[in-house]
């Protein structure tokens, strides 16, 4: 394989790093009055200012021709073409079939996966129609009026984050809950709000073997049917969504209400899925249609658009900018949108689970920095706690702030505060303020001399902090499908850039093995394991405290 260390693009990037790391935005904006036109794009109801980030055009074309250089474009064709890219799992990486609007077919092992696709999202729709409707009734002939989805992982946090963005959507009977957390806790909490007779409880697992998602869901039956008291309401009351027929079947939820996926859905990028089904529940068939038109615009978009005017290909070739080569190891979500408050943790695991990964395609080991570690919080709650690290902190965080144009709220004065706030954010990143601006402030407030000198060091801003904002003319369904899309294509750039497998998760498993030990230990049914000394103290303690000792 060819190492990304020895492309000529690769190479050319590092000089051209050493001579243009210490340039200033303000420079850069100083002087290119079109900076801002030239450095943005717009895709359908998506705009993207990417005119506040340390590059010039001689930076880009190293970036795009490093992007050619590792074969950028035939990955991308090759993805859609249904091959086979998650090569330590053999599957394909076909999330863009769920959402293929002009269903030109797109094959998997000779086969065409639009039909079954088609019918999936079929069956979703009348199984949606029947609850939104009415028609389908719980145990005592009432409709449902609480829909509990249980999962973890892609099998929760895409649904949750997209009933939580489109709550103004939302089917007013119905009130969503989302249990993930095998603390008791959550799912107690949740149980207390529901009634059995009025409550849909869907279980959510790829593989439906997950312990979390199936321990809360043996306990949601148990409950159930403490109140029910009667096996059959079951079927009324729980349907499964699932790749794995005979363990649904094995659990006690009639293949007739599972609603199937396959394997190469990877789970952090199923919420298009039969995983979206929470959403379709919530939303409407309609609504769930447009989440996927949205995705396939930017499907469209990064398939057919040139690298340099590719939304997801510049945010991600701007991230192995930072990444690579001023290592910036973190990066920051900040939705100034309260229905949006759920995106960073979904960002955070599609972005983390895909590219956080040390070995490369052919198992080498990689030796340049992969996924940053993504975080974040909605932008104007972040400005009163972590903004001061991204403003005067010793690292470089790259911020994507991302608002909507138009106002939900409906409240009036609140949409122009909020908007004012993305807006001087960016302008404060990037110009930041000069010890010379902090004097003239500090003798306009009347100080003098050294008590003025004394201030000044603390009040500089050095500026020159990326930030991308991203604007939606609105957040409706479209757009957050093609907000969602943007993202999942930024990580697969990166991935390629990188030379590793996005699409496999084995960082996962160790920890699962080694619970599945120590929970026998905690709860009796093996003794002594061989631990190191302090993870044999803490069960000794656990034990002890638990009149297990
Ligand atoms: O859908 P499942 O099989 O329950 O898995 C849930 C989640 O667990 C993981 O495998 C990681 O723990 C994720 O990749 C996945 O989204």
């Amino acid at each position: 394989m060819s190492q990304l260390t020895d492309l000529p693009a690769w190479k050319a990037l590092w000089d051209h790093f050493e001579a243009a790391k210490d340039v200033h935005m303000r420079d850069l904006f100083a002087n290119d009055p079109e900076r801002a036109e030239r450095y943005s794009l717009e895709v359908d109801g998506l705009f993207l200012d990417y005119s506040k980030n340390r590059l010039a055009d001689d930076t880009l074309a190293l970036l795009m021709e490093l992007a050619h250089q590792v074969g950028l474009p035939a990955k991308i064709k090759a993805m859609f073409k249904g091959e086979k890219l998650n090569t330590t799992e053999q599957r394909a990486v076909l999330h863009v079939a769920l959402r293929n609007r002009t269903n030109a077919p797109i094959k998997v092992d000779g086969e065409d996966v639009m039909p079954k696709v088609n019918a999936v999202l079929e069956r979703m729709g009348r199984f949606a129609h029947a609850v939104r409707s009415g028609e389908w009734l719980g145990y005592t002939n009432q409709p449902i009026t609480d829909i509990v989805s249980i999962g973890i992982g892609g099998s929760d946090l895409g649904p949750l984050m997209v009933c939580s963005a489109l709550k103004p959507y939302g089917h007013p009977r119905l009130n969503m809950h989302f249990v993930s957390n095998v603390d008791g806790a959550q799912l107690k909490e949740t149980l207390k709000k529901v009634h059995a007779e009025t409550t849909l409880f869907v279980v959510e697992s790829k593989t439906f073997t997950t312990q979390e998602t199936l321990t809360n869901a043996i306990t949601a039956r148990e409950w159930f049917l403490s109140r029910a008291r009667d096996e059959k309401a079951v079927a009324k009351h729980f349907v499964a969504v699932s790749t794995n027929k005979k363990a649904v079947g094995d659990f006690g939820i009639d293949p007739a209400n599972m609603f199937e996926f396959w394997d190469w859905v990877g789970g952090r990028y199923s919420l298009w899925s039969a995983i979206g089904l929470p959403i379709m529940l919530y939303l409407g068939e309609e609504n769930f249609s447009e989440l996927l038109n949205g995705a396939h615009i930017m499907d469209q978009h990064f398939r057919n658009a040139p690298l340099e005017a590719n939304m997801p290909v510049l945010l991600a070739m701007i991230g192995v900018w930072y990444i690579n080569f001023y290592g910036g190891g973190s990066h920051v979500i900040a939705p100034y949108d309260q229905y949006l408050h759920r995106l960073p943790a979904f960002i955070q695991q599609l972005d983390m689970e895909s590219n956080g990964k040390q070995v490369m395609l052919d198992g080498s080991p990689v030796d340049f920095e992969t996924a940053p570690i993504i975080w974040g919080e909605t932008g104007i709650n972040g400005q009163h706690a972590f903004f001061q690290l991204l403003h005067q902190g010793t690292h470089i965080s790259p911020i994507d702030l991302i608002a909507s144009l138009e106002n939900r709220s409906s409240l009036p004065g609140h949409h122009e505060i909020l908007l004012a706030n993305v807006f001087a954010q960016a302008e404060a990143f990037m110009r930041g303020k000069t010890a010379d601006e902090v004097r003239v402030e500090l003798a306009e407030q009347g100080l003098t001399g050294e008590a003025l000198e004394r201030l000044v060091p603390h009040k500089v801003f050095g500026g020159n902090r990326p930030t991308n904002t991203l604007l939606m003319t609105r957040l409706d369904p479209r757009n957050l499908g093609a907000l969602i899309a943007l993202y999942e294509h930024k990580i697969f750039v990166q991935g390629v850039i990188w030379h590793i497998n996005s699409f496999d998760q084995w960082g996962v498993e160790l920890g699962k093995q080694l619970a599945k030990t120590i929970h026998a230990e905690l709860t009796g049914k093996l003794v002594d394991a061989p631990h190191d000394s302090s993870t044999s103290r803490l069960i000794q303690l656990y034990r002890q405290a638990n009149g297990r000792a």
